[in-house]
């Protein structure tokens, strides 16, 4: 369904500096699978979300690289093109605080219009709202919802009408930026529902699911892929991720969140000390190296390939990690630790 091929772009800076915010990401989702990138804050992972829909506007800039959705490849594209084909068809994004962008003024049931008219500037009002009506309907939202101002919903209510506003024209895939932060358990539980019921009744056909608290991801996704300074630096299924990390950064993060999902509650909370690296100049070696209590000096000198091993949850799969050690290795030394 995506197939993104070493992908790299970057910010220039007002005093023209280049920052590699993604840097060689290459990906693939199948289509009814859903996939989790996890990171702390500033690892690449909402530049990674623009990055996808292929839309590039100043200060960041595509370098290289290919995003194939559903065979046809949409790097390189016009922005005017990308807009009018691809985005709310091809790839929904919802960004960051999407809820508190929306119009407070403006009537819900416009936004569907104005959705719905980019790609089909014929669809008669009716029409549009008795899409709407059934969609909202089959999401568990109040039809009242649509005649009323953004500013009228409550953070949870809101946030589920963004998502069912953005996934109205039925894309192959949905981008969700940080989808569940900034809200209580409650509305969190029902907006992890809701993405879930979008992928199980095909009104989404794959998903990616941003956030920077791995943990969150276990039950959500059926993979994980954990960013580090512009890089992968792990992806498996969920399970091998929140139970078995292989990369040292990824265990880490393991510890290194407040409440943890339930299932993985016993987790410690450990912090991970120090700080990723200037995305302006990244380091020649692995990038976690310097905070890597495992580091060798070959670590900080050798460009660390991302590499492919079996699967022991899921026959067939390949799990991948960026690190030196080997499996056997790794798992000695979280063993005797
Ligand atoms: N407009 C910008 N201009 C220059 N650099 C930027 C810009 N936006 C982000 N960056 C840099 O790009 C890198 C990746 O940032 P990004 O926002 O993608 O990280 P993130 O993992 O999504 O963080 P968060 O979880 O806080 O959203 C960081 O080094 C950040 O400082």
């Amino acid at each position: 369904m995506l197939e993104v091929k070493n992908l790299k772009t970057k910010y220039v800076t007002r005093l023209r500096e280049d920052v590699f915010a993604v840097d060689g990401v290459s990906l693939k989702i199948e289509e009814g699978k859903s996939l989790g990138v996890a990171g702390e804050s500033g690892c690449g992972k909402s530049t990674l979300a623009l990055s996808l829909m292929g839309y590039y506007f100043a200060p960041l800039h595509y370098i290289s690289g290919d995003i194939i959705v559903d065979g046809n490849n949409i790097s390189g594209m016009k922005p005017d093109d990308v807009r009018r084909k691809v985005l709310g068809t091809e790839i929904a994004y919802i960004p960051q605080a999407a809820m508190n962008a929306l119009n407070p003024t403006q009537k819900i049931i416009r936004f569907i219009e104005d959705v719905i008219h980019v790609h089909d500037p014929k669809m008669s009002k009716k029409d549009i709202y008795d899409l709407a009506k059934e969609r909202f309907a089959i999401l568990g939202l109040p039809e009242e919802v649509l005649q009323k101002h953004a500013v009228e919903l409550s953070g949870g209510m809101k946030q589920r009408t963004v998502i069912a506003i953005s996934t109205i024209l039925s894309p192959k895939v949905l981008i969700a930026d940080e989808p569940s932060s900034a809200l209580d358990v409650t509305s969190q539980k029902m907006v992890i529902k809701m993405m879930r019921d979008l992928m199980d009744k095909g009104f989404i056909r794959s998903m990616i699911f941003i956030t920077h608290e791995l943990p969150l991801l276990y039950n959500v996704t059926d993979d994980i892929m954990v960013m580090y300074a512009g890089q992968i630096v792990e992806r498996g299924t969920a399970k091998e991720m929140v139970f078995d990390p292989l990369h040292p950064y990824t265990k880490g993060l393991m510890g290194s969140i407040i409440v943890p999902e339930e299932g993985v509650r016993e987790n410690k909370l450990i912090a991970i000390p120090g700080t990723p690296p200037n995305l302006k100049h990244p380091p020649k070696g692995c990038r976690f190296a310097d905070r890597c209590k495992y580091a060798t000096p070959t670590c900080m000198s050798m460009e660390v390939p991302n590499l492919e091993v079996p699967s022991k949850e899921n026959d067939g799969y390949n799990r991948e990690y960026r690190c030196l050690m080997s499996v056997r290795k790794i798992r000695e030394v979280y063993e005797n630790e």
